[in-house]
């Protein structure tokens, strides 16, 4: 598939701090991506430098095939972004708000404002002054700013950032619904899994300002492995038990008194049956699934994941 952003080596050092390095990022046209990373790990320094806010140290940004750099900003045109809190005149209206931005990029369509206004379902505010907007309500203005051009990358760093639930929601359906029915691609920053993997369909991870790993979310789940560990004091026998009496080809003894059972479809009250009507003591039995938290924890130990 033809990719939207690609970086190569992509990085960033400020007063000689290296605070994004060795960035190789791939977003592809169509997609959800999400940056993942713990506070401080990189996330809007590299958004800045994919959308031209600030300069690279090293390294390369293509943006729609074409290289990005300080002579060469054709792309931004076709990317809209909100990069870390969007800030409107707050004793405006939005739609006043709208105008001047359209003033200042020198293009002014007032059927193009309403659109985006449209497109992001705020309604009965003609007369309200942004600053009696709800964080919610603002970051859809933020949204339909960056919507007014029509671009096909939009990029938004931590967009849920202090909304409450109901926000967050309806942050994350307004995301789908412009990337579903206009085929928007979309690089969103989070530092909260939970909310990313609700609405991403590919995650990088970003840690000390490294990308670690690029992941999309239905191969994690694919990956993702459930057993059951049991603790007995006769690994041997239960061993033998399960496989000749519940048929198990997948067991593994991880400990002398240790076992994983990594079969489908057997259930702990079938083999702890078993395994009292021959008479072997069971020290423990319990299901463990691996969530996605396991995973990524992994990339990023230490992190503040949520
Ligand atoms: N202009 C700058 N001068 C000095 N340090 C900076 C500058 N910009 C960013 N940093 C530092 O670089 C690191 C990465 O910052 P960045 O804002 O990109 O992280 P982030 O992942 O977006 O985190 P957050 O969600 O907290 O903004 C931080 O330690 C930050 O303090």
């Amino acid at each position: 598939m033809h990719a939207v952003i690609q970086t190569h080596k992509l990085a960033k050092a400020v007063k000689g701090r290296t605070i994004v390095s060795d960035v190789d990022l791939t977003v592809k046209q169509g997609e959800i991506y999400g940056l993942l990373g713990p506070n401080g790990a990189g996330k809007t320094t590299v958004m800045k430098m994919l959308t031209g806010l600030i300069i690279p140290t090293s390294g390369e940004i293509m943006l729609f095939g074409k290289k990005l750099n300080e002579s060469a900003k054709e792309g931004l045109k076709r990317v809209g972004s909100i990069i870390e809190y969007p800030i409107f005149f707050e004793h405006l209206t939005a739609m006043e708000n709208l105008q001047l931005h359209c003033e200042y990029l020198g293009f002014y369509d007032k059927r193009a404002i309403r659109q985006a206004l449209d497109l992001v379902q705020l309604k009965d505010i003609e007369d309200k002054k942004v600053k009696h907007f709800s964080l919610g309500m603002k970051q859809r203005l933020g949204i339909a700013r960056a919507a007014i051009t029509k671009p096909e990358l939009i990029v938004l760093d931590e967009p849920t950032n202090g909304l409450d639930p109901i926000g967050i929601k309806d942050m994350r359906d307004l995301i789908r619904t412009l990337n579903k029915e206009y085929g928007i691609t979309f690089l969103l920053s989070s530092h909260i899994l939970g909310e990313i993997e609700q609405v991403a369909d590919r995650i990088g991870v970003i840690r000390n300002g490294q990308l670690v790993d690029e992941v999309t979310l239905s191969d994690i789940r694919q990956q993702r492995t459930d057993y059951i560990e049991l603790v007995t004091s006769n690994v041997q026998r239960t061993a033998f038990l399960l496989e000749h009496e519940l048929h198990m080809a997948n067991i593994k003894i991880v400990q002398e008194n240790k076992i994983r059972i990594y079969d489908e479809g057997v259930s702990v009250g079938q083999i702890s049956k078993l395994l009292v009507s021959q008479d072997i003591d069971i020290e423990e039995i319990q299901k463990h699934t691996s969530t996605l938290e396991d995973y990524f924890y992994h990339q990023i130990q230490g992190g503040d994941l949520a």
